[in-house]
């Protein structure tokens, strides 16, 4: 049985301090400052706009037996109870777990599901998340741009002005049945609010909740919390009356996936609740020795806490390599005037320069086949650089590519052709050989070769080792009528000796280093440690229990929950 909606004994109001004024692309000037002359304002002014991204995920079957598989994976049966609660019984749901229990993946197979069952009514499926990084991840906007939620304007009736200047978002509001929220732990409860007194006075009147929008809302609240300012205290979205009003059921997911061992499941979940006994902390200092670096290609990736930490590890890192160096400079072009053109393509999350070298480090960052474990996050070491075959070099982003005896790259284009290339030489010349599985080249694959040369990457997934030559993909920032703002041809590679915490959650990392002597918030050494695979792949430096703390109000609220 579903439980019922939570009950959380904090209050709505119980220590709520001033909202953080934080900017966003554009911010709206306040009343004030747009009195005057200044131009009659539309949304697209002033919120962040849609980002489009390529997310390659699907439900393989929604079978007649119910067994719903995502690609090659099963949902239990708690992810099927949560799937069927929303898609066919139409509940507003918040579904939530400690880090590893499927999430991500179930909300994947629900937006699926919820796109096929509402083919025909266009777009009545909005998919938003907290942060850009997240609503990437699920190929949505942010809450905040979808919503056309302005930080600056704080009077709800100016904002409902402004919203209804904005035809695409008024009729976002208008026509949306499924509003999806990820990430909901950093969504401020002040947002939340808002978001449900836009919903009942921008909809049909009706008496149910949120104008009669169907929420469904997942995330993990002893992940990271709202941004706030200074000491502010958090207030949370579950602490909020519309939360209490909104959320029909409340569903917590019990099976953890991404880890195997249940020792490390259970000092993972001791570590989440931030209380931990002596035995716990004894295994996490123990793993302060370093991982035996012979078991893997790779060192493992280092999370830091502050981006400054990240970029000067993988500097100097990249310095440190003999090997000649491949710039790889973004072709960017986009309908943005020029000023506000470099804003957005400065916050995407593939540099203008990317800069690499044979034995780098890299992470990729795009979904590019989830099948082979090749996604946002994978790690990765570059090999050389070798000239993409066929007639585009950018057409998307990966390659087949199998290293042959002599050391050489085979090509392996589409599933049963292949083409051999030298690193470094123009052009690699195209085998006559069939593949190892039997194919013979395709006319493609004669084409005329690139010149650009890109990098071969040895990526180490959970089932073992993929290489792959990453081209150049497409990143695009559109306005809400589908106009590209800005737009971003660039390789989908940063370097990965470090990311930042906040770049790794949702991520699943094979060989992980973490120093939480650097550590400052509450759930950020739950969000980093969490994303190890296995305690084999996990070296923790300077493990200190007092830094292992989760909120309070996070602690109380929990224990409202119950499996389902
Ligand atoms: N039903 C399932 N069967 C097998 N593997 C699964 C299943 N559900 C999820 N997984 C796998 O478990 C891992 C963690 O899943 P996912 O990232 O969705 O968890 P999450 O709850 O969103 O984690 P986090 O809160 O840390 O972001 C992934 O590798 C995913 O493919």
């Amino acid at each position: 049985m579903p439980t019922p909606p939570a009950k959380p004994k904090a209050s709505a109001s119980a220590n709520v301090s001033a909202r953080p004024k934080r900017k966003s692309i554009g911010d709206l000037p306040s009343g004030k400052e747009r009195g005057g002359k200044q131009p009659r304002l539309t949304l697209d002014t002033f919120f962040a706009p849609k980002v489009s991204v390529s997310v390659r995920s699907g439900i393989d079957s929604v079978a007649g037996n119910g067994v719903v598989k995502m690609h090659d994976v099963v949902l239990s049966d708690e992810q099927m109870k949560v799937l069927k609660m929303v898609v066919d019984e139409e509940k507003s749901v918040f579904f939530t777990g400690s880090a590893g229990t499927g999430k991500s993946l179930l909300l994947k197979a629900i937006i699926d599901a919820l796109r096929k069952k509402h083919a025909k009514k266009g777009d009545c499926v909005s998919v938003t998340a907290s942060t850009g990084m997240a609503a990437t991840n699920i190929g949505g906007m942010t809450i905040h741009s979808w919503g056309a939620i302005a930080p600056t304007v704080v009077d709800i009736d100016n904002l409902i002005k402004c919203i209804r200047t904005a035809r695409p978002a008024l009729q976002r509001w208008k026509t949306t049945k499924v509003l999806i929220i990820d990430e909901v732990s950093m969504v401020d409860g002040h947002l939340f609010e808002r978001l449900e007194t836009l919903a009942t006075r921008l909809r049909k009147k009706t008496n149910k909740p949120f104008g009669g929008i169907q929420l469904v809302v997942t995330g993990d609240f002893f992940q990271l919390p709202p941004v706030t300012k200074g000491n502010e205290v958090p207030f949370f979205a579950f602490e909020c009356d519309a939360w209490k009003k909104s959320i029909e059921h409340t569903v917590l997911l019990t099976q953890v996936f991404r880890q195997k061992d249940n020792t490390f499941v259970d000092l993972l979940n001791e570590l989440r609740h931030g209380s931990l006994s002596d035995s716990t902390t004894a295994a996490f200092r123990a793993l302060s020795r370093p991982l035996d670096l012979s078991k893997s290609p790779l060192p493992p990736t280092e999370l830091f806490p502050m981006r400054h930490e990240v970029e000067r590890s993988n500097t100097s890192r990249l310095q440190a390599l003999k090997n000649p160096a491949f710039t790889f400079t973004a072709r960017d072009s986009g309908s943005a005037p020029p000023e506000r053109r470099k804003t957005v393509l400065a916050q995407m999350v593939i540099p203008e320069t990317v800069i690499l070298k044979a034995g780098a480090q890299v992470m990729l960052v795009r979904n590019v086949d989830d099948k082979r474990g090749l996604v946002n996050g994978t790690v990765g070491r570059v090999l050389g650089f070798y000239n993409a075959l066929g007639s585009k070099a950018s057409d998307g982003v990966v390659r087949d590519v199998a290293l042959g005896d002599d050391g050489l790259p085979i090509y392996l284009n589409g599933a049963n052709s292949v083409a051999t290339g030298k690193e470094n030489v123009k052009p690699p010349s195209v085998a006559e050989k069939p593949a190892s599985s039997g194919g013979k080249p395709t006319s493609k694959a004669k084409e005329k070769i690139s010149e650009e040369k890109f990098p071969l990457v040895e990526f180490l997934t959970g089932d073992g080792k993929v290489t792959v030559l990453v081209t150049r993909d497409e990143f695009r920032v559109e306005d809400n009528e589908g106009n590209i703002l800005a737009r971003r041809i660039q390789v989908p590679l940063i370097l990965a000796w470090a990311i930042s915490i906040h770049k790794s959650q949702g991520q699943t990392i094979q060989r992980l280093k973490i120093d939480l002597g650097k550590v400052f918030e509450k759930g950020q050494s739950y969000v980093a440690l969490s994303r190890a695979a296995s305690m084999e792949g996990l070296q923790v430096l300077r493990f200190d229990p007092k830094k292992v703390v989760a909120h309070p109000k996070v602690i109380e609220w929990s224990k409202t929950l119950e499996s389902y």
